[in-house]
């Protein structure tokens, strides 16, 4: 008997462009959401665009987050408590939609995205990534009902946090490669519609990558339409495979190894680099990956990253111990190998 079952969970209104933070209240007022709304935000954004969101609602409440954490978490839902919201708005970069997110899924109720930085694509998906300690965790939650990504504000956010956006999508291309791997050794489940949205996001931005300059809000439209393509790369394939392969083990490891030293995008592109070597060796599109990320002004070395050397081979050697996620590091790299591959690649010194 034929039991499978496929619940995608998308976006209803994803609104890209200039000035497009003045029409939230009409998108938010498609989605026939009851209440009033609770804006999870952080400092700089509220700062910036917390009185354009709010003049929009009747009677509007904020809670201002400081860090992204579960204790955060836990302190949203209590301010909800309080509050009785009807739905989230998230306002900012990945701490507050992540803790939105999270907290809107614990809450059962929706949440909407306000990017004010293109910085990765948990900006779109149905993911938080929340740190603890050393670690951070990931955790599936359902994804915005709405988007809306200002393009005049994201052109003026700083243009490192653009460029770690970039650099998330860029590695897209070698997550759609380790999933195809599992698809054939481990016989994973595997969406040729989330693998194929996924790759060709993640070329379309290497062969533009000289289109994409800082303040130019064309720039940043791109990269917001490739963040949500790669959110719904997730979301129909039910799981973050289609933007998360190796090259994030080895940037989740550099979270616990050196922590706060680099932004998420910038350490899995440089680990996309290496992790195409692995996959395609010298003749593959390593190079192509790290001169796309290199034109972008993105990070393409650990010296680049702020990491040493040895942490980032500790990284290499013992990123396939993270996570139960067949990738082209299954079994693990050793020593001597990791240091050829990123010397071979330049992302360190021989
Ligand atoms: N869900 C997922 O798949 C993923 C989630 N993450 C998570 O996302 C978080 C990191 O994301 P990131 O977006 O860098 O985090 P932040 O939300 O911390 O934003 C980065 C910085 O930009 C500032 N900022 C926000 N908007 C603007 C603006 N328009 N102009 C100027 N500055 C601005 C913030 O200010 P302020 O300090 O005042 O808030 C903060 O200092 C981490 O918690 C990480 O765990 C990372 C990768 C993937
Ligand atoms: O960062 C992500 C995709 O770009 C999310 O992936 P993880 O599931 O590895 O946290
Ligand atoms: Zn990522």
């Amino acid at each position: 008997m034929f039991e499978k079952t496929t619940w995608i969970k998308l976006p209803r209104n994803v609104l890209v462009g200039h000035d497009v933070l003045d029409d939230l209240g009409e998108a938010v007022g498609e989605l026939y959401l009851t209440g009033r709304p609770l804006i999870v935000t952080s400092p700089t954004p509220n700062e910036i665009a917390g009185d354009r969101v709010r003049a929009q609602f009747d009677d509007p409440a904020t809670a201002v987050v400081e860090n992204a954490s579960f204790a955060a978490v836990e302190d949203l839902k209590e301010t909800a408590e309080a509050v009785d919201p009807g739905y989230l708005i998230a306002l900012g970069g990945g701490k507050p939609i992540d803790i939105a997110k999270m907290a809107a899924d614990h809450l059962d109720v929706g949440f909407v995205s306000v990017p004010t930085v293109a910085s990765h694509d948990g900006i779109v998906s149905g993911r938080s990534s929340i740190p603890e300690g050393d670690t951070r965790h990931s955790v599936a939650a359902d994804p915005p009902l709405a988007v809306v990504a200002d393009t005049t504000l994201l052109a003026d956010a700083p243009w490192r946090l653009t460029t770690a956006g970039c650099a998330d999508i860029i590695s897209n291309y070698t997550a759609v490669k380790d999933w195809r791997l599992a698809r054939r050794l481990r016989n994973v489940e595997y969406s040729e519609y989330a693998g194929a949205l996924s790759e060709m996001t993640a070329e379309l931005l290497v062969e533009n990558a000289d289109m994409i300059r800082p303040g130019l809000e064309e720039s940043a439209w791109v990269v917001v339409k490739a963040l949500v393509s790669s959110g719904v790369a997730m979301s129909i394939a039910g799981s973050s495979r289609p933007a998360s392969g190796a090259e994030h083990l080895i940037s989740h490891q550099l979270d616990r190894i050196a922590p706060g030293k680099a932004l998420h995008g910038h350490q899995v592109g440089v680990a996309s680099i290496m992790t195409e070597f692995l996959h395609s060796g010298e003749n593959g599109r390593w190079a192509a990956i790290r001169d796309a990320l290199a034109e972008l002004d993105a990070p393409t070395t650990a010296g680049e990253l702020g990491i040493d050397d040895a942490e980032l081979i500790a990284a290499l050697t013992s990123a396939h111990e993270i996570r139960d996620r067949y990738t082209i590091l299954q079994g693990g790299i050793n020593e001597e190998a990791a240091i050829g591959v990123a010397t071979a690649t330049g992302v360190i010194e021989e």
